[in-house]
């Protein structure tokens, strides 16, 4: 697809942009399928001569006391979009809980121990992708363990997809993943405005939320930023994509640990796919518009069948559907 790819003035191109990703656009039928074709480029096939593991482990690095369904639900997520392997890497007591939600998730009860950077570590040569921070909490010594994981992921140059109370971590300190284009920040409105003021010292502007995710990009040094919300906008500091695939009214919590956990496999693919796959687009920002149109998706779908008794566990089990219709088509 040629549209928007090598734009070097990205305001130039961003009415064309908005045409191929804006799915609301009664015109934009074309662009439409011009972007999610990008997505299902990347999708890599089913056969018989691959081994476990070859399609991905992703790792979960959060759950504590208070938040064990968080993690569950990235966890999970991550294996229905199609990883082969899904770890959580938690507290002493969260552990149990989550392993009894699933006997699929492979759960590491380290996150507290005094070698917790240690423990994580020695995994990371296995991993293809951490997602850092859903149910991760705010307590000192777990965010400092986090912040020595995220450095020697770096150092691996692993991807990491960061949510949640990982982007808590990265507002006292942006430091931490400044640079490392390999990153993916995907804040909800108010994780986005705690980011925002932290960076750029600035009060979120509503009227003009591309410019902002945008500018947070750049200040990050083209780290990917997913801003979600009505609509999902995502930038890489150079291009601004938008998805505003049809969702539902439901705003249940979880949604976002689904699409964190979507986003670690897709990033992995998208990686291993390259460039040439993604027609010049940034692997990282079709892998986000991917997970953001697939949580959509499954919002949209479960809401048809439960309503406003729509949970995230709904919408899990519509995963596998969804991501046929989208991108198996
Ligand atoms: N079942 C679970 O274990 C869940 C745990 N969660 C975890 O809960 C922790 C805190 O996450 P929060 O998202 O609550 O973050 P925060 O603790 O930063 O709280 C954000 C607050 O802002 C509100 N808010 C959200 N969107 C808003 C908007 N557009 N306008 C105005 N207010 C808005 C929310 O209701 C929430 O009270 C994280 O660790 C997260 O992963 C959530 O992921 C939800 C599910
Ligand atoms: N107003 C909205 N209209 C439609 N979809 C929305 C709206 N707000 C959020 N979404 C969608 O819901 C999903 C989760 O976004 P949300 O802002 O709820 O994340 P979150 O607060 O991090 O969720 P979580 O409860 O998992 O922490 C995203 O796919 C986003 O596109
Ligand atoms: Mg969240």
């Amino acid at each position: 697809m040629a549209v928007g790819s090598g734009c070097a003035a990205v305001w130039g191109c961003r009415r064309v942009l908005k045409r191929a990703f804006s799915l609301h656009n009664a015109h934009s039928v074309k662009g439409m399928e011009d972007a999610l074709q990008l997505v299902r480029n990347i999708v890599p096939p089913l056969t018989a001569k691959k081994h476990k593991g070859q399609d991905g482990r992703v790792g979960v690095v959060g759950g504590c006391r208070e938040y064990t369904g968080a993690p569950y639900f990235a966890a999970i997520s991550a294996l229905k979009v199609g990883a082969d392997l899904s770890h959580v890497f938690c507290t002493q007591e969260a552990a149990p809980v989550i392993k009894a939600y699933s006997p699929e998730l492979i759960v590491h009860p380290v996150l507290d121990s005094p070698d917790a950077v240690h423990d994580v570590g020695k995994w990371l040569p296995r991993l293809h992708a951490l997602v850092v921070g859903p149910g991760l909490g705010r307590d000192d010594v777990l965010l400092s363990n986090v912040k020595d994981i995220l450095e020697a992921s770096k150092a691996r140059g692993i991807p990491i997809v960061i949510d949640a109370d990982g982007l808590w971590l990265i507002a006292q300190q942006p430091a931490l993943i400044q640079g490392y284009q390999k990153a993916v920040l995907t804040p909800n409105h108010v994780e986005f405005s705690r980011l925002s003021e932290a960076v750029l010292g600035d009060p979120l502007d509503g009227q003009d939320r591309r410019g902002a995710v945008l500018r947070l990009s750049q200040a990050l040094g083209n780290v990917t930023v997913v801003q979600k919300g009505e609509r999902d906008v995502i930038s890489d500091g150079k291009q601004v994509l938008e998805c505003s695939q049809e969702g539902s009214g439901r705003r249940c919590g979880g949604q976002g640990d689904l699409l964190s956990g979507s986003l670690g496999v897709l990033v992995h693919w998208a990686l291993q796919a390259g460039p040439e796959r993604t027609d010049g687009f940034s692997p990282l920002l079709v892998a986000a518009f991917g997970a953001c149109t697939l949580t959509r998706q499954c919002s949209h779908q479960a809401f048809q069948k439960h309503g406003r008794s729509t949970t995230t566990t709904d919408m899990i089990a519509e995963v596998g559907p969804a991501f046929s219709r989208l991108f198996e088509t």
